[in-house]
């Protein structure tokens, strides 16, 4: 993957000092229908928005003049507009979806990134109670926070699933076990691009459930069968003939990842498939920006481990695990490339 990196200037290093500060205008801004407003009135005046959004004049200011500063609103008090970048990816596109995530679960965990390090665990996790040591088990019975996940996935899988999609490796797939499969988005949008496809999705249970009502949702019953699961010590469903694994491999160790590939070999017949669609770091691991962000999240928070990790890693696994035919589609939208490899 060669997309360049970026440069570190004096005003980005300003950005990494308050970081915070500028995500909470952005976050703000949307939660307050400020950016939305500007999308059906672009033109507005200062005090029309203010009124639209309904916050004092003293407040308003505070936030227009960041917001104004950091170029996401662009124009004067007698007329706003927003950057286009926002209109295209927070008002039009679905990256609105990642901001509540962001703030109740990365940020709160992410504060305990240098503890985290100097323990080796997800010291964050602290902040979400209850059962288990990873985010996936605390969550269980946290609705609100559950789905704040889920839709930072959403806009995971929908800036994605086009690139898996093109690159014709589900083609022959009959029907595909979707390992930890989240709240069904990516089976669902398969099931509609693939009419002959049937799907069996496992999860844990909470997110099964959630994954049968939009499954039901979409009127999919009859070909997407969600499983409560877990995959790493319930039985994996027999039947399918390919394996599809989204978004589940960076959460975990190198070794952890091997057996599970190992486990979902089991169940596959002679020649089935197994898919790893990922995004990626580059070779030299210095971005896509994202992508060296994120783990400190995986660290801090989810599981106390995991990575983006580079390419190599992901063939390397597939041989361990007993796969043949290891074929590689990169350089695919949303920083993600595609790994297949043969039983
Ligand atoms: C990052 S999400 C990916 C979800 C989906 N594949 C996608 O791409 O949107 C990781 C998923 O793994 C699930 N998960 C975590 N631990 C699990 C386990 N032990 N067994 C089954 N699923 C698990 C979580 O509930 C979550 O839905």
């Amino acid at each position: 993957m060669t997309r360049p990196t970026w440069d570190l200037t004096d005003e980005g290093m300003t950005l990494i000092m308050y970081g915070a500060v500028a995500f909470e205008m952005l976050h703000a801004g949307q939660g307050l229908g400020l950016f939305s407003h500007l999308s059906k009135h672009p033109g507005c005046t200062a005090r029309e928005l203010a009124a639209a959004i309904t916050v004092d004049s003293y407040p308003f200011d505070v936030l227009l003049t960041g917001l104004r500063g950091l170029k996401l609103v662009l124009g004067n008090d007698s007329g706003l507009r927003n950057h286009p970048l926002v209109e295209q990816r927070i008002v039009q596109g679905s990256e609105a979806l990642h901001l509540s995530f962001v703030h109740t679960i990365v940020n709160p965990g992410i504060s305990d990134f240098a503890d985290s390090l100097r323990r080796s665990t997800n010291v964050g996790l602290r902040h979400f109670p209850g059962r288990g040591d990873t985010l996936y088990r605390r969550l269980e019975n946290d609705q609100g926070k559950l789905r704040d996940l889920h839709d930072h996935l959403h806009a995971i899988s929908d800036s994605a699933i086009t690139g898996l999609i093109g690159t014709g490796a589900l083609d022959d797939c009959r029907h595909l076990l979707d390992v930890a499969g989240g709240t069904g988005r990516e089976a669902i949008a398969l099931a509609k691009h693939y009419p002959d496809l049937k799907i069996t999705l496992v999860d844990l249970p909470p997110v099964a459930e959630a994954a049968s009502r939009n499954i039901a949702a979409h009127g999919l019953t009859e070909r997407i069968t969600p499983v409560a699961c877990d995959v790493f010590t319930d039985p994996l469903p027999t039947g399918p003939d390919s394996a599809l694994i989204t978004h589940m491999l960076p959460l975990w160790p190198a070794e952890t990842n091997i057996e599970l590939l190992r486990k979902v070999r089991t169940i596959l017949p002679e020649n089935g498939t197994v898919l790893l669609f990922d995004a990626m770091q580059n070779d030299s691991r210095d971005g896509p920006l994202a992508t060296v962000l994120f783990p400190a999240y995986f660290l801090s928070v989810a599981t106390g481990h995991g990575n983006f990790y580079p390419q190599s890693a992901y063939a390397e696994w597939l041989s361990k695990a007993g796969f043949d035919h290891i074929g590689r589609f990169g350089e695919l939208p949303g920083d993600h490339c595609l790994h297949t490899g043969v039983k």
